[in-house]
Order: structure tokens, then C-alpha cells, then sequence
């Protein structure tokens, strides 16, 4: 979640630590510490063995085998539809969603294992079953784990912005990313975003329209005064200079999304004074 560089040589006879070495693009997450202690360290344990997918891995020690692919009616013991979530931090939405809808499958994609751990704590305490978790780059989960056509749904909520022009390359949602997503998704499948950082939302929009395989569900949604875009702009938010003139006219924002419940992340966002901005796509067949 933070932007500070953190550099760390390869250990001797361990997958590399620094997770930029040998991959052909900058990541979307900085290195932090896979170390767990007190009731994370035992959830866990007593866990792990019954929920945490664990892939063989490429190089890196958050990367996937190129030959390794899920058999997600083994994965989670039945067939039924499934629910991806990219960056799940601490697993409140994915645990949360799964917990209300027993029906489906949900799969928890996150980097940073104390994130895991804690959503292992979740799926004790509601007692649900339907939740599994990897420890993975995402990229590398859609380009080989997942099988075309598999998921029903994709959400990433509060990617890790990237402020700095020059770290924009590290933004997860770009074209290239966007192939991956379409692959897994089903056609008349959702990819479901949302984000506080006003300059990735316009990214986001932007790419996706772009995107021959994506329909905004939304198109002209929030446009004009509705607009979170515009009150960022005209009232000087985020750093910005104000530009009292200034008018989202395409919207295409979607209206928050009902499972998407309250993160301890989006609460820091909101006392901070930032607004969020949701997006809807249909995956075109
Ligand atoms: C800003 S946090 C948001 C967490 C959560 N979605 C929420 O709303 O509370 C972004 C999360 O994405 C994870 N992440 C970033 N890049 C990732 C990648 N390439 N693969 C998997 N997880 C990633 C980070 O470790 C972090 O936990």
C-alpha cells in the first residue's frame, strides 16, 4: 500500500525476494514482509492447508508456474460460478461477499500474506466454505492459473494508485492488464472497480473504453455536476490547482456497488475528504 521502494536482495537458494527481478513489467506492489505472528500466525495454520491455493512458483516467490492451472471444482470441492477478487488487502469484502452469497465460489487474490491470513480469520468466524485464497500476482493468476472463460465476475477495489508519472507503469488496470481479464472473464461477465485517486479513475475509464472486449454498463452515468470527477476538479482536491470551470461531460461512473461493503482502507479514504469512484464493464462475447 505504500509507494517507498523497498529493495531486497535475492537469498541463496530461495526464490528472489525483490518481486521486479526477472519479470518482463514492473509490478503493481512493493515487497512486505510475509511474516505472521500472533492469531493471524495461528488462523493460519490451522487454515491454510484447507484454503490457500499454494502454486508452484515461477521465479519470484508471489509468481505462478507457467504450467500450473487451477481445477477450481477441485479447488473448492463443488462447480459453481466464480467470483475473483484482485487485491484483497485484509479479505473484508471477499469474506463479507461470500458470507451472503453461498451459491458461488470466491477466489482471493492478494500478494501481501498477512492480508491472507486475516481473511482466513474472517472465514473461521463466519463459518463459510466457498472462499479460497492465493498468494500470487495478479497478471500472472489470469495468464495461467485461471482458464478462459471461468470467472463470472472480477473486482478490484482501491488499486494501489501510483501517484508519480513516472511510477504510472506500475498501475495494475491498463490495457495489457485488461487482455488478461478479458480472457478469464465469460462473456456477459462484470469487471467491477472502484478507486479514491480521481487521476486513475479518468486511467481506468479511459483504457476501458478503449477496450474492444468492454461495455460500460453505465454510459454517461454521473456526468456533469453528479459527477465525483467534476467536485475533485473544482474544489482543488487531491492536490489539484481548482478550475472552477471545469465539467466531467462523459460520467460513465457506476453507482456504488451494493456488495461492495465499507473497507477499513475505503473508510481512511472518506475521513481523508477523497471521493470514490466506481466502474461497471460487461465482458462482450
Ligand atoms: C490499496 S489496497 C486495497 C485493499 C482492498 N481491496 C480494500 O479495498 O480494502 C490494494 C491491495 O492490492 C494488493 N495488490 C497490489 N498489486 C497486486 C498484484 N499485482 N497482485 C495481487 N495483489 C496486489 C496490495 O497488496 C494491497 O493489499
Amino acid at each position: 500500500m505504500s509507494e517507498s521502494s523497498e529493495q531486497q536482495r535475492p537469498e541463496h537458494g530461495t526464490a528472489p525476494r525483490n518481486p521486479d527481478l526477472f519479470r518482463a513489467e514492473p509490478v503493481s506492489f512493493v515487497r512486505r514482509g510475509n511474516r505472521l505472528q500472533g492469531r493471524r500466525a495461528s488462523a493460519w495454520e490451522r487454515n491454510a492447508e484447507q484454503y490457500v491455493i499454494e502454486p508452484p512458483r515461477k521465479i519470484a516467490d508471489t509468481s505462478v508456474a507457467d504450467d500450473f492451472q487451477l481445477d477450481p471444482a477441485q479447488a473448492f470441492g463443488r462447480t459453481a460460478p466464480l467470483i475473483v477478487e484482485i487485491g484483497t488487502g485484509l479479505g473484508e469484502c471477499i469474506a463479507n461477499a461470500a458470507k451472503d452469497d453461498p451459491e458461488r465460489n470466491y477466489l482471493a487474490v492478494e500478494v501481501y500474506r498477512p492480508g491472507l491470513a486475516q481473511l482466513m480469520l474472517k472465514v473461521e468466524s463466519f463459518g463459510i466454505s466457498n472462499v479460497r485464497a492465493v498468494q500470487a500476482n495478479a497478471p500472472e493468476v489470469l495468464d495461467v492459473m485461471l482458464d478462459e472463460n471461468s470467472a463470472d465476475e472480477i473486482w478490484i477495489f482501491f488499486s494501489d494508485p501510483w501517484h508519480k508519472p513516472r511510477h504510472h507503469k506500475r498501475r495494475l488496470i491498463k490495457a495489457s492488464f485488461l487482455d488478461k481479464v478479458s480472457r478469464v472473464l465469460k462473456p456477459g461477465g462484470t469487471l467491477r472497480l472502484a478507486t479514491d485517486w480521481s487521476n486513475y479513475a479518468e486511467q481506468m475509464r479511459e483504457v476501458l473504453n478503449a477496450h474492444p472486449d468492454f461495455e460500460n454498463q453505465h454510459p454517461g452515468n454521473l456526468a456533469g455536476e453528479g459527477s465525483n470527477l467534476t467536485k475533485v476538479r473544482r474544489d482543488g482536491m487531491e492536490g489539484f490547482d481548482p478550475e472552477p470551470e471545469f465539467v466531467d461531460g462523459q460520467g460513465g461512473w457506476a453507482p456504488r456497488f451494493e456488495r461492495r461493503i465499507l473497507t477499513s482502507f475505503e473508510g481512511k479514504a472518506l475521513k481523508a475528504g477523497r471521493l470514490v469512484f466506481d466502474l461497471a464493464y460487461t465482458r462482450l462475447g
